[in-house]
């Protein structure tokens, strides 16, 4: 049931159009922007990186976590789109991992079952077994690992990835999460209205859900999770009851859309990194439905009165900022829905990604 870890470095990778990525020759880049030069991807210090030019690519073509075909569709939308060549040739980062999109899909069980009402409760938990392992590999090396959903039941893997390797590497230290996100994601088996897991993640890394199956998310550890005290939401608006309770019950900090119309983006985001702290690795989690379908259409649970491409990548310049980034998820980007606009969906994702990874207007 888990078949190869999709597990490859080298020092760096070619696009699914054969073209090689990574420069990493420190001359200024020609293509376009004459005054880039790549000998850094950032004037931030990294203070939790011990290579911060090396980034850990991890491409997860994977939708069993709801319902709707497509969002595995994401990764090479984005590539194609050229993130992944901006990264190397316009920000200056060598990249690592994976080099091709992995059809997780493909990863089916025999059999599945729903389980306390998860649907594909089994694929699921052997795809983010597999990527908290790469996510994993590529941490624990000290480098900045971007993952490219998928839905948002990938976080599931890729937190516990970041969190293990931060544990390792800094004397059991734990991580942030910033969940970026029109929802909270944080029902449990039990609370969900649903039973798609991508409305669960929060729940299996903070603990608040567990399993005793080993092959239905048995496998986390620990060393794996984090603490609902380190966990910050921003953009909530479609917060179910049950969520709703588990969020006040554990005191968890969250900012939703009424709280950035009230005091803006500037001061919200402020105050979520002022309640992590300054000692503090952060996985940034960005569920692009935050965004409002205005700027995101292209999205299987889309909510109005969302965030603006400009407020959602000044939540992405600020995390930079801090020095602080180890992890960043971009999750689903379906390009198979509001076909007309998918194209900009996948620009304000790649938007996103170049924000968080040291993009700057000046
Ligand atoms: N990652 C997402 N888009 N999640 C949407 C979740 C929607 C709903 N709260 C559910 O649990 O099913
Ligand atoms: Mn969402
Ligand atoms: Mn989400």
């Amino acid at each position: 049931m888990h078949p190869k870890a999709p597990e490859k470095t080298s020092p760096s990778t070619s696009d699914s159009n054969g073209h090689v990525n990574g420069n990493g020759n420190g001359h200024a880049s020609t293509k376009g922007h004459s005054t880039y030069t790549t000998t850094s991807p950032s004037t931030i210090q990294q203070k939790f990186l011990s290579s911060p030019s090396d980034l850990g690519v991890v491409l997860v073509g994977f939708s069993g976590g709801q319902c709707k075909d497509g969002v595995d569709a994401a990764p090479t939308a984005l590539v194609q789109a050229g993130l992944l060549d901006q990264l190397s040739d316009e920000l200056g980062y060598k990249l690592h991992g994976d080099s091709e999109v992995h059809n997780y899909n493909e990863m089916k069980p025999a059999h599945d079952e729903p389980y306390r009402g998860m649907k594909n409760p089994r694929a699921v938990s052997a795809v983010t077994e597999t990527l908290a392992a790469q996510v994993y590999n590529q941490a624990r090396q000290g480098r900045m690992v971007l993952t490219l959903g998928g839905d948002h039941s990938i976080a599931i893997g890729t937190i516990a990835g970041t969190a293990k390797a931060v544990r390792e590497r800094y004397n059991g230290r734990e991580i942030a999460v910033i969940w970026v996100d029109a929802h909270a994601d944080i029902n449990t088996p039990e609370t969900s209205e649903s039973g798609n897991v991508h409305g669960m993640p929060v729940a299996f890394a903070t603990g608040l859900a567990t399993s005793k199956e080993r092959d239905i998310f048995g496998w986390l550890t620990e060393d794996q999770r984090i603490s609902t005290r380190k966990l910050v939401y921003i953009g909530l608006r479609d917060v179910d009851k049950g969520e709703k309770k588990i969020l006040r019950d554990h005191g968890i900090r969250a900012f939703s859309m009424h709280d950035i119309d009230r005091h803006g983006i500037g001061r919200v985001v402020e105050l979520a990194l002022a309640h992590i702290g300054a000692d503090t690795p952060i996985h940034l989690s960005f569920d692009v439905d935050a965004l409002d379908p205005m700027w995101a259409p292209s999205t299987g649970t889309p909510v109005r009165g969302g965030l603006t491409l400009r407020e959602g990548d000044y939540i992405a310049e600020c995390v930079h900022e801090t020095g602080q980034l180890v992890a960043m998820d971009l999750v689903e980007v379906n390009p198979n829905l509001e076909v007309a606009g998918a194209s900009e969906t996948v620009r304000a994702g790649v938007s996103l990604v170049r924000c968080a990874l040291g993009d700057t207007l000046l």
